[in-house]
């Protein structure tokens, strides 16, 4: 099976890779050629020192794959944390969708004997395809494959380099990997995970269990506020004082009844952790049917949150890799329910950071992640404000609860004096 998966990799001649170096910097790109070709400075920097190899993690299905690839990394960094440098790689073809396929680079200086073993032991197993690279007397960049072509192990590859393409490709799998735009591709994963995680079912029975609820079930009787933002911006805070200020109805996504299945989820790979959230959305979606036709509702957190975190967390390095302004990854799934309003609190990194530490509560993994990691709270901020139809209003949150909240210079309303 690897083998057969493995000519996908290899023997497609237009399939790029990609290896980052940096969270900051531009990725190296190259493609595999039967020819031999000029390396360029990149190329140099990459095979500069060391020893190199590649390893891809497949299997016949997406969730096998998806997992596959957790593991795999789990496993490199607890084997090899102190011996090997592990970068992010990832093979796609330019333009085509669904087309990338994730794995790691992996650069060793000394001659390790646990790297010799690693990498021996990675190419017996049937789901991981290895490349090996060296940089010859010559001057050439060389890649050795295994091939399954009958009286032929390995074959050799000229490494070219390549030109980057005008997306970054992360955003080339996004679709139906990390975001769903309708329910039924969400819930075609959760399908699929049945066998290997049994929660999976449990969650399909509460979405069944839910009345269907067409796009225009919110007939607008009474208004639907979307409450959004980071962690810590006060989004808790604001949905209880409007609840009060208003009468209205509170709610959240993901919703109540899928609260003890969160750890199970957020532990599993974005493909299946995103289709939970996602599916989170078209409960709470129901519940918002059925409040808004005798109350206010006020909701804390919706499809801007899934969405946003999703592609922040998928598209890796810099902001300018995000999918750009009306990329058709921003727009709103055709079947989920739209809010009348949704706001977005925005507070300053020093702010956000000073309620956190007042908190003191226990954080996810992501939020962790996130309190370390200022570009991605940048891309999610981003993220957030680039969702279209419906788009965010920002409001200014960074003022306490009795002063005033306006919106952001760009913003369009004044939003709430004295919520409290
Ligand atoms: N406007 C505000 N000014 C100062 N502190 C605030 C404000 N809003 C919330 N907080 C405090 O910041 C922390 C995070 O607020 P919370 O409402 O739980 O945020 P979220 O729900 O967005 O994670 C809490 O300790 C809360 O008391
Ligand atoms: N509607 C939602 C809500 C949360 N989420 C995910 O859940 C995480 C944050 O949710 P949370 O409930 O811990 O956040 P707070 O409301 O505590 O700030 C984000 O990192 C998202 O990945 C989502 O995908 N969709």
């Amino acid at each position: 099976m690897a083998n057969r998966l493995m000519s996908r990799l290899t023997q497609c001649c237009s399939r790029v890779f990609m290896v980052e170096t940096s969270q900051m910097t531009e990725p190296i790109y190259f493609t595999l050629s039967a020819t031999p070709a000029a390396g360029n400075e990149q190329l140099a920097s990459l095979f500069g020192s060391g020893n190199l190899c590649s390893v891809y993690a497949l299997a016949d299905d997406r969730i096998q794959s998806a997992r596959f690839h957790a593991h795999l990394k789990r496993c490199l960094t607890a084997e090899l944390q102190s011996e090997c440098e592990l970068l992010h790689a990832a093979s796609f073809i330019p333009d085509v969708k669904n087309s990338l396929i994730r794995g790691f680079f992996l650069q060793w200086n000394s001659v390790s004997s646990s790297m010799e073993r690693v990498v021996t032991e990675l190419r017996q197993k049937g789901s991981v395809c290895v490349f090996s690279y060296r940089r010859e007397e010559n001057g050439e960049y060389i890649c050795v494959a295994d091939t399954d072509q009958p009286g032929e192990r390995e074959r050799r590859y000229y490494v070219t380099p390549s030109t980057p393409p005008s997306l970054h490709p992360s955003t080339l799998n996004i679709r139906n990997s990390d975001v769903f735009y309708q329910m039924k591709d969400a819930y075609k994963v959760l399908q699929e995970c049945r066998d290997v995680i049994p929660e999976s079912k449990a969650v399909l029975k509460l979405v069944d269990e839910q009345p269907l609820v067409s796009i225009s079930s919110h007939n607008g009787r009474f208004p639907v506020i979307v409450i959004e933002g980071l962690d810590a911006t006060g989004k808790t805070t604001l949905t209880c004082s409007l609840q009060k200020a208003l009468g209205a109805v509170l709610l959240k996504s993901p919703p109540q009844v899928l609260a003890h299945f969160r750890p199970r989820f957020d532990a599993e790979p974005p493909l299946i952790r995103r289709a939970f959230y996602a599916l989170g959305n078209y409960i709470t979606a129901a519940q918002i049917a059925r409040e808004s036709s005798h109350a206010s509702v006020i909701v804390d957190r919706y499809w801007h949150s899934t969405a946003a975190y999703a592609i922040a967390t998928a598209v890796s390095g810099r902001e300018e890799n995000l999918p750009p302004v009306g990329s058709e990854l921003y727009e709103w799934p055709s079947d989920l329910l739209k809010p009348s309003l949704v706001l977005l609190l925005s507070v300053s990194a020093e702010e956000r950071l000073r309620r956190l530490s007042h908190r003191g509560l226990d954080k996810t993994e992501e939020e962790n992640q996130l309190e370390i990691n200022h570009l991605f709270r940048r891309k999610v901020a981003t993220a957030y404000k680039r969702i279209q139809n419906p788009a965010c209003i920002v409001v200014d949150a960074n003022p306490s609860p009795d002063q005033s909240i306006g919106t952001e210079p760009n913003g369009s309303c004044e939003f709430i004096n004295h919520f409290n």
